[in-house]
């Protein structure tokens, strides 16, 4: 039994989603313990849960401790069933958190795997739905990792109501060393059941950032009368991503300028991947082997990933510091 501690590093749900993953890829048992340590509220909430559940029925898993708050839970899998699986995260819980849980684990399902998964889309401290189609799924496919994710409806905090379709075929991983890609900066910029000059608004305003430090884009506008409320805007380019949601308050204008302000930040450094998605591919590049990126700092997200994956895994991440940004490769 492989024992984690959950309050390493970063401390959060994805150092128990990573663990999770790798221990059905794996078929280690674990125990986690001091879930969430770090964070106001400790424990497993009803995302975490969610996840966990599905995750345990898609590999068979004996688990205990799935329970609001518990700072404690067993797993122990047994192989990774393919299959089709309808998921209600209940409220505006992340979906894109939730397919992080299991997406690691799928490239070794013994048959593919449908989901449909009803809960937030665009949602704070998540990658946005249009996050993970664009700039994870992109990276992903680069090591071999075949899926993909549909929008059915947004969902935005606190009705939720999003529904995702997700298909994902078992398939052998490869390595990959990301380079800079710098494309035309794209866009989606979206509201549910607010006027329609709000998506234009934001759109304008982050293009406008954007021309400013001499960068194109392409920003596509929605408007929809889905179950919640709430805008966002996602950019592009690369594996480079930015995105900011809508507030009570909170002018459009700022709301697009935010996205492309992250956006910015992230090209101005040069590096090849943006600070989320390192920290994301840590457990594909450790699965895949031969990979590399460089990012312009280490997160506590991606060291603590990597300080997981090494538990689970026969490899070690190396870290170097190049110039003003840092090369991240395992071999
Ligand atoms: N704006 C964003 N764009 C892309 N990815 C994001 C964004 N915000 C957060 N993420 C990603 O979402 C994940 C969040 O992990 P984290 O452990 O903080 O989540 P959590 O389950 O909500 O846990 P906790 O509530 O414990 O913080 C990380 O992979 C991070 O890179």
């Amino acid at each position: 039994m492989l024992e984690i501690d959950g309050s390493y590093g970063e401390g959060g749900g994805q150092l128990v989603r990573t663990a999770v993953a790798l221990s059905a890829v794996t078929g280690k048992e674990i125990r986690v313990t001091n879930i969430r340590r770090n964070r106001p509220n400790p424990g497993l909430k009803q995302q975490h849960l969610k996840a966990l559940e599905v995750t345990a029925s898609i590999c068979e898993a004996r688990v205990s401790g799935l329970f609001p708050g518990s700072t404690e839970l067993s797993f122990a899998p047994m192989e990774i069933k393919g299959g089709k699986y309808d998921i209600d995260i209940g409220t505006a819980g992340s979906i894109t958190l939730l397919l992080q849980c299991l997406m690691p684990a799928l490239p070794f399902a013994k048959e593919k795997v449908e989901l449909t998964v009803r809960g937030g889309t665009d949602v704070a401290w998540a990658p946005t739905v249009d996050y993970l189609q664009q700039v994870t799924f992109r990276a992903l496919e680069r090591l071999g990792y075949a899926g993909y994710v549909t929008l059915e409806k947004r969902g935005y905090y606190p009705k939720g109501g999003g529904k995702v379709s997700a298909f994902f075929e078992p398939c052998r991983l490869w390595g990959f060393h990301f380079l800079k890609e710098e494309e035309e900066i794209k866009g989606i910029s979206h509201t549910s059941n607010l006027p329609a000059h709000v998506p234009l608004r934001q759109a304008e305003a982050a293009s406008a950032r954007l021309l400013e430090a001499e960068y194109s884009s392409r920003i596509e506008t929605q408007s929809f009368e889905d179950f919640s409320t709430g805008s966002g805007i996602t950019l592009w380019t690369g594996y480079i991503g930015g995105s900011a949601l809508g507030e009570r308050g909170l002018p459009a204008e700022k709301v697009g300028k935010r996205a492309a302000e992250e956006v910015i930040t992230e090209l101005k450094a040069r590096a090849s991947v943006d600070m989320h998605l390192a920290d994301q591919l840590i457990p594909y590049m450790a699965l895949a082997g031969n990979s590399s990126y460089t990012v312009r700092e280490i997160s506590p997200h991606a060291a603590t990933n990597i300080w997981v994956t090494e538990q689970f895994l026969d490899v070690k991440f190396r870290i170097e510091k190049k110039e003003d940004i840092f090369e991240v490769s395992v071999n």
